[in-house]
């Protein structure tokens, strides 16, 4: 039997994790496949299975970083290259890339950064003839990068062009700035906890926001964590926990959660006494769902299906009703360093397009004076507050229910005058930015007129 080509017992330490994220980045950058892709279920990395924890961990954050930084790290290797980039060889822009982010950003002895690197294009065909090159524009990053960075500060170059545009747009030029300022930043982790949250928050080394969300900086697998197990949390970005508030006490509610894998705030629904059901159109994102709802020892009814089609078997209607449509996801970049760079603006039209129908079958599955939450973790207004505005111009039968800074822990900057939440990655900052910043959510109240 051959042996297996990950982590094989004689590698350099080290170097399969490197491999492997140099293999996800060809993938973001050269095969349109998102990071969600490439890291969980049946298309993930095959690879990954053979990492240890901690190699699995380096890899995400060499990832993470390398896609978060990259218009900075295009910037830098564009000053230390005579002719760019190669083109006819991935892996030799792969290897600069993660070489390079772990010099200028990471906590990796430069020599071992350059080592590892020139390790990867000297193992593949097609960039091996490029190990002399990356070798020189490495070692001259790890004496010049400092000042290359220098060079760059301030400039928003790690938000693609088009978006950074649009966010001048719409928030004008200050905001937008802020917001790509608060994307450069490593996102903390954010969990929803079932009580006590300044337990938690001691227990886990972390702090408890104002909306009560625990965030800490801990890194990792978070299966380890305390309360993981025993299904005390669920990890949930503190604005992501905002939308299912606004439907209020839901004891003893029916409520139908569309869109609702892989769970976060079905989970919290339910955890608040409401009887969901979760409709999600992805059996394997549903599955996730209920291995998520098993740990925490939630119930919920699941269904798969279109939830645009969708017919209940009770035509009775719903008191409530939580729409968390699919999106562009702009407002995650934090976390999901890829969307930015996958994404285009053709996509934002045509997912405005399910929203809109989404929102409208929701509608109509209400009870008289139910109240429905419509809400997208996306920056463009197309997603968000348009999608709504035409919803509510379309029919008389619905009608704002404003929301109130005291539903938000009396944070008046995340609600706009219309009475809509409206949050930025740069809301909630703190004193160390690594403990600041919220995912960009937007979210409406809608009441079905009684
Ligand atoms: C933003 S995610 C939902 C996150 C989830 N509500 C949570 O809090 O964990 C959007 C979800 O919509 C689902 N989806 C996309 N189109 C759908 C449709 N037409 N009907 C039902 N679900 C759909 C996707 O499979 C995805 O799970």
């Amino acid at each position: 039997m051959p042996p297996p080509r990950f982590a094989t017992p004689s590698e350099v330490p080290g170097l399969a994790a490197r491999r492997i994220a140099a293999d996800v980045i060809d993938g973001v950058l050269h095969k349109h496949r998102t990071l969600d892709d490439q890291l969980d279920g049946t298309g993930a990395h095959p690879g990954l299975k053979h990492l240890a924890d901690r190699d699995r961990a380096l890899m995400r954050r060499l990832v993470a970083t390398t896609l978060r930084r990259l218009g900075t790290l295009g910037h830098v290797l564009s000053r230390l290259l005579d002719r760019g980039v190669p083109t006819d060889a991935p892996r030799a822009q792969s290897a600069l890339l993660i070489g390079a982010a772990q010099i200028l950003w990471m906590d990796v002895p430069d020599h071992a950064a350059v080592d590892l690197s020139v390790r990867l294009v000297q193992a593949d065909r097609r960039a091996a003839k490029y190990a002399g090159l990356v070798n020189a524009v490495l070692r001259r990053c790890a004496r010049e990068g400092t000042a290359l960075l220098d060079d760059a500060q301030g400039q928003p170059l790690d938000i693609a062009p088009w978006l950074l545009k649009r966010w001048i747009d719409h928030y004008g030029e200050a905001t937008a700035k802020d917001i790509a300022a608060a994307l450069g930043q490593e996102p903390s982790l954010d969990l929803t906890v079932k009580s006590d949250p300044p337990q938690w928050a001691t227990r886990l080394h972390g702090e408890v926001l104002p909306t009560g969300t625990v965030r800490t900086l801990l890194h990792g697998s978070v299966t380890v964590l305390p309360g993981f197990a025993e299904g005390q949390w669920w990890v949930q970005d503190a604005a992501a926990a905002l939308p299912a508030r606004l439907l209020g006490d839901v004891t003893g509610k029916t409520i139908a959660d569309l869109c609702a894998a892989p769970g976060g705030k079905t989970a919290q629904l339910a955890h608040g006494g409401a009887r969901v059901t979760a409709v999600d159109r992805s059996q394997a994102r549903m599955s996730r769902l209920k291995d998520n709802m098993t740990r925490l020892q939630l119930v919920a009814e699941t269904v798969v299906a279109d939830a645009a089609e969708w017919q209940p078997a009770d035509a009775g209607g719903f008191d409530g009703i939580l729409v968390d449509a699919p999106c562009t996801s702009t407002g995650t970049i934090r976390r999901h360093p890829d969307v930015g760079w996958l994404r285009s603006e053709a996509d934002i039209a045509s997912l405005s397009g399910l929203q809109a129908r989404l929102l409208s079958r929701a509608a109509g599955l209400l009870k008289p004076g139910g109240t429905l939450v419509y809400c997208t973790c996306s920056l463009e207004p197309e997603e968000g507050e348009q999608v709504v505005e035409n919803v509510l111009a379309a029919t008389t039968e619905l009608r704002r229910i404003p929301i109130t800074p005291g539903e938000v822990a009396g944070l008046t900057e995340l609600v706009t005058p219309v009475g809509d939440l409206r949050t930025l990655p740069c809301h909630l900052p703190h004193q160390d930015p690594r403990l600041g910043g919220l995912d960009g959510f937007y979210a409406a109240r809608l009441e079905r007129r009684p």
